[in-house]
């Protein structure tokens, strides 16, 4: 791990800059008196290790609407600064104008004081005008477009069947520099569950990108060796949001000892090979993989049920399960590229300046369920203790 100077010993504005891995000097004279002194000294001194770095970005969540959408809104805008929000309403985002008035309503659900940029994503149909697209991109309004194949997740029935007809939209996005976001997951009944975004990638995806010379490609939450391996052999338009879930359980969360709802999320956990392979990518500090969370929050009846919702609602404890895998793979150094770096890069937006600085001492206590409108939704559980909590 590197050791960076104190965040004392430099000037406020070359704090951001340092980022990385902060130890206050106080801390480093209780490590090394405790290592001349042997172990046990360690344990008996609070730890003040602290990680400052640039406030980061969610390339991937779920916000929803009305209720759901004001009780969810405040746990990410506490800690991030922009966000990629999901078209996948019902009805869904379709056209610039349900975009905007989407974001409209996203603002007014703000909480006062919070500074939080929402960026706004448009829904492929096989009816999307492609001028309508360029017209929002041109404007600032639309961010990305999403693709989902229909019936591959959570409110997807408008989803693309016959990619053919989004051909010319996707030429136009290509043209213009408006990146398409990918659910990469078959449909194909035939297909095992767990293959879905191998297969995808073969059958769809690789076939997208070759007849779209130009067009820049996101996966959205990977879950595979497959698709680490495929994002890495390609070039610089091709990246890959990885959420905080599928870095830390797999499919032996949702089925061992009884069906666990809350872990139960599309693109579904796979084997623990998988997982490492993805805490790999995260942590190697490559640009091409970059934080999207997926929060996507449903009620606890909706996913308590004979036929549960998809989605993990990990918004309230994110950064604090991240700095505890980070730390686990001895690369909190590679963090901030992670959740505020590789992301803005990859879609041309400047990181943000402000900081958020996450403190490491006792576990931290977060709730097991928020309530919403809607009613109560249940947090994301790492199964570990956490750690790391963010300053206010
Ligand atoms: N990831 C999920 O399991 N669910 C998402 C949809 C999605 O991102 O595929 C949702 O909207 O609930
Ligand atoms: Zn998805
Ligand atoms: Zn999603």
């Amino acid at each position: 791990m590197r050791l960076l100077p104190t965040r004392e010993s430099l000037p406020a504005d070359r704090r951001a800059e340092a980022g990385g891995m902060v130890r206050t000097a106080a801390t480093r004279r209780r490590r090394e008196t405790a290592g001349k002194r042997g172990a046990d000294c360690v344990t008996a001194q609070p730890m003040t290790e602290r990680l400052t770095i640039r406030r980061p970005d969610d390339w991937h969540l779920h916000l929803r609407d009305g209720a759901m959408l004001q009780g969810v809104l405040p746990e990410t805008a506490r800690h991030f600064a922009r966000a990629i929000v999901m078209p996948n309403l019902v009805p869904p985002v379709v056209t610039g104008k349900d975009a905007a008035a989407y974001r409209d309503r996203i603002l007014a659900a703000m909480p006062a004081g919070t500074d939080f940029t929402p960026l706004m994503t448009l829904y492929l149909t096989e009816k999307t005008d492609p001028a309508d697209v360029a017209a929002a991109h041109a404007r600032g309004l639309v961010t990305a477009v999403k693709l989902y194949p229909a019936g591959a997740t959570t409110n997807s029935d408008s989803g693309v069947t016959d990619f053919d007809k989004v051909r010319g939209v996707l030429e136009k996005m290509a043209e213009i520099g408006c990146p398409l976001c990918v659910h990469g997951e078959v449909t194909d009944p035939e297909v095992d569950i767990f293959d879905r975004e191998a297969v995808f990638i073969d059958r769809v995806l690789d076939p997208i990108r070759l007849a779209t010379p130009g067009l820049k490609v996101v996966m959205e939450h990977l879950t595979t060796a497959d698709g680490v391996d495929y994002v890495k052999a390609s070039d610089s338009g091709l990246g890959a949001t990885i959420t905080t879930h599928h870095l830390i359980i797999t499919r032996n969360h949702i089925l061992v000892g009884g069906i666990k709802p809350h872990y139960y999320c599309l693109p579904v956990a796979k084997r623990a090979r998988h997982r490492d392979a993805l805490v790999a990518a995260a942590t190697s500090g490559d640009a091409r993989f970059f934080l999207g969370t997926d929060s996507a929050p449903h009620t606890d009846p909706n996913k308590e049920s004979a036929c549960g919702c998809a989605g993990v609602f990990s918004a309230t404890n994110t950064l604090s399960c991240l700095a505890e895998v980070f730390e686990r793979a001895d690369a909190l150094d590679k963090l901030e590229a992670f959740v505020s770096l590789n992301g803005p890069a990859f879609y041309g937006l400047a990181p943000n300046t402000a900081t958020l600085t996450l403190a490491k001492g006792d576990s931290v206590d977060y709730p097991a369920r928020i309530d919403t409108g809607d009613g109560p939704v249940t947090v994301f559980d790492p199964g570990f203790p956490l750690h790391w909590r963010v300053e206010p």
